[in-house]
């Protein structure tokens, strides 16, 4: 996958585009994103992605900008699996929001790309002030022989998938319900550090992340988390507590996780954590024993939810296979 900062175009072959902010590159933008895969292959030619290197609301109005789903160094990853050859990493800045949107069709879109095919969602807007929206783009695709498809809203049992509903519901500590709309656990992603070398004391250490301030961290609170850790294989069973610790009187607010069946080091590795059952808020404890037969009982629950989310992938799978 290659990707193109900015400004002039270097991609030498005919496209086919998708555009749009693809916050959590959730179930909405996933069938974008099939359609492009669908639409590459029917013109025979390579697959873009046209994304911001921004939230637009952070040049359009600060004061609104939403904490995201995930930062660039997530989203691109998540844009690799696709499988998409190209993303090009617009800089939403003050000259581009201005960019009238007959401007952006001509100039931009099938100005400097040789596009075969443009995919947008029903809601997309474009040019200063939103000016132009999917039906525009598709009549002046029509004066071009540029085939426009507008996908339509996806939905979950009724409710239209969008960023902004899965943000609240991660905030909310609703991580369950948000990995229905975004098609997989929330996560996130950090690298490890020290902490207050209490963990270890207790006999349940833990790997601290600082979150990345762009991105919406779940509501204070246990979680039974899986973990992916850099450079180290498989996917590993976990507990991470999200919140300020005040059985220790501590004020900052910290994400750290307990591995399960894990012992060594981890300081400087990046690690993957995916929310997946909320289990409890934090508490303050009398004591530290009191904790610690807490966070014992953390850890049974969350083998047990973990272990009935194994079971019940296997089971699809070998459902899936007999099919
Ligand atoms: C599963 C789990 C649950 C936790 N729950 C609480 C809690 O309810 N209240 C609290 O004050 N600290 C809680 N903690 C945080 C511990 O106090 C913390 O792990 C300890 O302070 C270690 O910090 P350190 O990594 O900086 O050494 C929890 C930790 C884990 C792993
Ligand atoms: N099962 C485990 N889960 C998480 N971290 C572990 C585990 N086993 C060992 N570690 C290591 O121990 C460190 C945490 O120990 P802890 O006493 O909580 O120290 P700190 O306060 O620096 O986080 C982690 O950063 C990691 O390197």
């Amino acid at each position: 996958m290659d990707i193109i900062a900015s400004g002039s175009n270097t991609i030498e072959e005919p496209l086919v585009m998708a555009i749009g902010t693809f916050d959590g590159i959730h179930l909405g933008h996933q069938q974008l994103i099939k359609t492009l895969k669908d639409k590459a292959s029917l013109y025979k030619c390579a697959s873009a992605i046209y994304t911001f290197d921004r939230h637009p609301l952070n040049v359009l109005c600060p004061d609104k900008t939403p904490a995201l789903l995930m930062n660039n160094k997530q989203k691109l990853s998540v844009l690799r699996q696709y499988g998409i050859d190209y993303v090009i990493l617009n800089e939403f800045n003050k000259a581009f929001a201005d960019t009238p949107a007959d401007k952006f069709v001509n100039n931009i879109l099938f100005g400097l790309y040789d596009v075969k095919s443009v995919i947008v969602g029903f809601d997309f807007t474009f040019g200063y002030k939103g000016q132009g929206n999917a039906q525009l783009l598709k009549d002046e695709g029509r004066k071009r022989g540029i085939d426009v498809v507008i996908v339509p809203p996806v939905k979950v049992n009724g409710i239209t998938v969008s960023s902004s509903l899965i943000r609240r519901l991660v905030s909310d500590g609703c991580v369950e319900e948000a990995a229905c709309y975004l098609g997989r656990p929330f996560a996130l992603l950090g690298e490890v550090h020290t902490g207050h070398k209490i963990g270890h004391k207790l006999g349940f250490p833990t790997a601290n992340l600082t979150p990345d301030p762009e991105v919406v961290v779940p509501r204070r609170g246990v979680y039974a988390t899986e973990v992916v850790i850099s450079g180290m294989e498989g996917i590993w069973k976990a507990v991470t507590n999200i919140g300020t610790r005040p059985t220790f009187n501590d004020t900052h607010i910290s994400v750290e996780t307990h591995i399960l069946d894990y012992g060594g080091w981890l300081y400087g590795r990046e690690l993957e954590i995916r929310f997946i059952s909320r289990l409890r808020d934090e508490m303050s404890f009398s004591s530290p024993k009191q904790l610690v037969r807490q966070i014992r009982e953390d850890i049974d629950r969350a083998r047990e939810v973990l272990e009935n989310l194994d079971k019940a992938s296997s089971a699809s799978q070998s459902s899936s296979e007999s099919h």
